[in-house]
């Protein structure tokens, strides 16, 4: 007879949990909503790519789950801890236990230029008590992970190449095991070896039960990466589910579009009449 186990089979808890958020910037008459009631989830493991064309509000997502910027309506909640209303100190609080790390699309924003690559990546475990002698064992072991030599450590990030700096703004957000990771654009600066590069070490992320939002404006890049794919069209979330699905059969005719428009994704010759009768009945 088997053991009846009631939660055994129980979703994990996401590790993000947006809720209808609204997001304003400026005040009184130049008040503008950037984001409109935005649900989503992300589980342990789980790869979210948030796509959407330039000003539909994808970093304004980013910068709310990351406490830059303030909701007005709605709750984040990250690791299963309610951050929509806290304040510097708390965030202080929760950057250093960096549960949720971040990777923007230009490396120089995410690395200091006067630290070396060591010091840049041992600085976050150091602030949280961990020795200096066990920090660079695992800036060392991080290293070899994004697949750089340890004659690097001792370099500025101006002294590197644009993939090999991406590679180590990925190890620095790695550095303190988080279990939220959020990458702006991260391959889009980059030549395609070094896409194809950062990409796998991505994939390999998931496999280790980190979750991942990929932000990306072009639909193809992130298709073949990301489990599910949420759509932002003009600060709302106009379609969400299964990459395959979202690719294969785009509901929504902002996504017909953007499928239309990912030149990895674009299959036939009709293709630019078509561009031009979805944009019509975006527009109409
Ligand atoms: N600091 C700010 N102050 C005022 N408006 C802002 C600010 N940041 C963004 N916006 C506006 O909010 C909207 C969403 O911007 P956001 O940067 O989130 O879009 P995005 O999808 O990330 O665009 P991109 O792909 O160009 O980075 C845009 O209309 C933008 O002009």
């Amino acid at each position: 007879m088997s053991t009846v186990r009631p939660h055994a089979n129980a979703a994990p808890a996401p590790v993000l949990e947006v809720t209808g958020l609204d997001v304003h910037y400026g005040r009184r008459r130049a008040r503008r909503r950037a984001l409109h009631d935005v649900t989503l989830t992300v589980a342990p493991g789980e790869t979210l790519g948030v796509i959407g064309e330039t000003g539909s509000g994808k970093s304004t997502l980013a910068r709310t789950v990351l406490g830059l910027v303030r909701a007005s309506a709605g709750s984040v909640v990250v690791g299963g801890e309610d951050v929509t209303g806290h304040g510097p100190r708390q965030w202080r609080a929760l950057r250093r236990r960096g549960v949720v790390q971040y990777v923007f699309q230009d490396p120089l924003r995410s690395l200091d230029p006067d630290l070396t690559v060591e010091d840049s990546l041992t600085e976050p475990l150091l602030v949280q008590g961990v020795t200096r002698a066990e920090a660079a064992r695992r800036a060392r072991a991080l290293l070899a992970r994004v697949r750089l030599p340890e004659d690097l450590l001792g370099r500025l990030p101006g002294e590197l190449s644009g993939g090999q700096r991406q590679r180590v703004a990925v190890a620095r957000a790695l550095i303190t095991q988080p279990r939220l990771l959020i990458l702006d654009e991260p391959a889009s600066a980059l030549d395609s070896a070094n896409r194809v590069q950062i990409l796998d070490i991505l994939k390999e992320l998931r496999a280790d039960g980190v979750a991942l939002v990929l932000i990306s404006h072009d639909l193809g890049s992130v298709a073949g990466v990301a489990d599910r794919v949420a759509v932002l069209y003009q600060g709302r979330l106009v379609e969400t589910g299964p990459a395959a699905e979202v690719v294969g059969r785009p509901r929504h005719v902002y996504t017909r579009l953007l499928v239309s428009s990912a030149p990895t994704l674009r299959t036939g010759a009709a293709d630019r009449s078509e561009r031009e009768a979805l944009r019509a009945l975006l527009s109409a």
